[in-house]
């Protein structure tokens, strides 16, 4: 049969093409590091605990230097083995103690940022599921993913080993400048002086360092996501003879990264080497004052050696948080994704709690208590109603929908039909409450799809997608994913209903047997078959069916037919149409164009006619 030449499957993430152009970073909110910090808080003793072992490494570091030093000068002017075994306990006592400290801040430092990488990959995941599928649509897998784990990963490094080591960073050389204070105050001057610098100079770059840190990920964010686009198309890359445009592509991405990276190494390593500059200055002046206090008498050899090693000693935590503060454009910018998504508002506000008066399966509403028990006694279809319904997807953009209305009975059959772009998907996602019009009101048994949750939405409406996507289990579970609690014998039911069973009885284990990677093990129509017993299992007062515009062999037609007209029993079907058969079986037909209603109908009424829909229907059967 003759098809509306159209694919009514909204753009997904894969198919928007690689930009061929640099990527631009995009603008990132101000203050992302320390939208990490509130995140600490619920960690607050872990983290505590993280500083206290921090200090407490470099404390003895310096410490057990400073005692080797002091011990040595002290047998250079002529003190026994036996006058400096004390110092020779407390070096052993320290050394103890330091490599203590470091396995116990490994371990805790550690253990904060898993906990914290697991709640914020949580958050990031809710982030996600609030916006879907509407929010999602206009961004690629890759960077999705990339966002998902990359950019959390990321973060690893600040919760592990950046947020208490910086705070480390600080009291350890305080302490350093307190004792060489104690022993010197010129050199200690200097000594403080010094450390000051040392701070500052990842701070006067930090306008560049943010920049060249988007930068990257942005660059990197292509990256993954065109490498994703050659694994997710690499069969149309086969067929097609892309593979040769394809890796140029990439390495066209892959050189953009290097470009930025080397610009990133290079600002790095001015930073470094001016940091190192001002550290050898700084120990120079230490040494120098220190020399003269020595000659002078003011100051003996032990206290001097020991006060050159604490100097010294001093910059180490500094020179480790200094490397790590100039990676902190790349954190802050990664920050900023996950920050982005986590801080996501939802595609479409959920009503008030008062507001949910949900639609009883048969027509009336009721008033329900608790958002868990809402789930719709199966009594009866629900009619559908889209009364004077505008709607654009983005402000800027031309409307989708003009003015869209029309009404369907409880339990009938409408088929939505039109040319590519007329704006059938759109009605199905206004539906679904992927979005919220624009204007006008969108009725389902009677209420405002406003007026609803989306899980309320979700239990009283259901799709079967033209582009089904099955996870890589068995069938059974795909068919589960509808509702995890049924019982095997309701799977095997609607897998029965749905003829499911008929081909899944020559499959090695039945319902069992696995169904690889996006259900690759199977053909279209079982695809379609297995979305459909999803569908019966889930027992949506409302079907939306999106129906395949591919043609399939005659037996895998009749079989998803069959299938989809036990799907329709007892309730309301939106059927994106795309088959003359679909549209002469339903009740009505809505044709579309350009986001309007041109015409609508019975189909025997509108097929005898001369309007859009008869001339439609004689352009697609030639
Ligand atoms: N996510 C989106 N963001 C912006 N515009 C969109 C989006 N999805 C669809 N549109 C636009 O809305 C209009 C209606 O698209 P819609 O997908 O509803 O048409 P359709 O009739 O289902 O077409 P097809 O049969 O080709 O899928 C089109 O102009 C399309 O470009």
């Amino acid at each position: 049969m003759t098809t509306t030449p159209v694919s009514a499957s909204p753009p997904g993430p894969a198919e928007v093409p690689v930009p061929s152009r640099a990527v631009e970073p995009e603008e990132q909110p101000r203050g992302a590091i320390l939208r990490l910090v509130p995140v600490l808080r619920r960690h607050r003793r872990t983290f505590v605990a993280t500083v206290g072992c921090s200090l407490a490494t470099h404390l003895t570091s310096i410490a057990a230097v400073a005692t080797g030093a002091a011990m040595v000068a002290e047998v250079a002017g002529g003190a026994s083995l036996r006058d400096v075994g004390w110092l020779l306990t407390l070096l052993a006592g320290l050394v103890l103690g330091h490599a203590t400290a470091y396995w116990a801040e490994m371990w805790v430092a550690h253990d904060l940022a898993f906990k914290v990488l697991a709640a914020l990959r949580l958050e990031v995941f809710d982030g996600l599921e609030r916006t879907a599928p509407g929010g999602l649509l206009g961004r690629r897998t890759g960077e999705v993913a990339g966002t998902a784990m990359a950019d959390v990963e990321t973060l690893e490094w600040f919760y592990a080993h950046t947020a208490a080591t910086a705070l480390a960073a600080v009291l350890a050389p305080l302490c350093a400048v307190g004792v060489v204070g104690v022993l010197a105050g010129p050199p200690a001057a200097v000594l403080a002086a010094g450390l000051a610098v040392v701070a500052v100079v990842p701070f006067v770059g930090r306008r560049r360092a943010d920049e060249q840190g988007r930068a990257i990920r942005a660059e990197l964010a292509g990256l993954k996501a065109a490498a994703l686009d050659g694994v997710q198309g690499l069969r149309e890359l086969v067929v097609f003879g892309g593979q040769a445009a394809h890796t140029d592509r990439l390495l066209a991405a892959t050189r953009a990264v290097n470009r930025r990276a080397r610009r990133y190494a290079l600002r790095t390593g001015v930073e470094s080497s001016t940091a190192e500059f001002v550290l050898a200055a700084t120990a120079f002046g230490v040494l120098a004052l220190g020399v003269r206090l020595l000659v002078d008498g003011d100051l003996t050899f032990t206290a001097y050696s020991v006060m050159v090693v604490v100097a010294t000693g001093a910059f180490v935590p500094l020179m480790e948080a200094f490397a790590m503060v100039t990676r902190f454009g790349e954190l802050r910018a990664a920050a900023a994704r996950v920050f982005e998504v986590v801080d996501a508002a939802p595609n479409v506000a959920e009503p008030p709690a008062t507001a949910g008066a949900v639609p009883r399966r048969g027509g009336d509403t009721d008033q329900a208590p608790s958002s868990d028990s809402r789930r719709p006694a199966p009594s009866g279809p629900l009619d559908v109603c889209f009364r004077d319904v505008r709607f654009r997807y983005r402000p800027g953009l031309p409307l989708a929908l003009d003015g869209v209305s029309f009404t369907v009975p409880a339990g009938a059959t409408v088929a939505l039909v039109g040319r590519s772009g007329a704006g059938k998907t759109t009605i199905a996602h206004l539906l679904l409450r992927f979005w919220d019009a624009t204007r006008g009101e969108v009725l389902l048994g009677g209420r405002a799809v406003g007026d609803l949750s989306q899980h309320e939405v979700r239990e009283l409406v259901s799709l079967v997608p033209q582009d089904v996507y099955l996870f890589n289990t068995t069938v059974a579970h795909n068919v589960r994913l509808a509702r995890p609690d049924a019982s095997d014998a309701e799977v095997a039911d609607v897998c029965e209903r749905a003829l499911v069973t008929e081909f899944a009885d020559s499959l090695p284990a039945g319902l069992d047997t696995p169904v690889g990677e996006r259900g690759a093990a199977l053909s279209g129509g079982q695809r379609q078959r297995v979305a459909v017993a999803r569908a019966l299992l889930r027992d949506p007062a409302v079907l939306v069916l999106d129906e395949a515009a591919s043609n399939l062999d005659a037996d895998s037609e009749r079989a998803v037919a069959a299938a989809t007209a036990e799907a329709r029993r007892g309730r309301t079907t939106l059927i994106i149409a795309h088959r003359l058969s679909t549209v002469r079986d339903a009740d009505l037909v809505v044709v579309l164009d350009g986001g309007r209603v041109v015409e609508q109908g019975r189909p025997e009424d509108l097929l005898t006619g001369s309007g859009p829909f008869a001339s439609l229907m004689r352009a697609q059967l030639g």
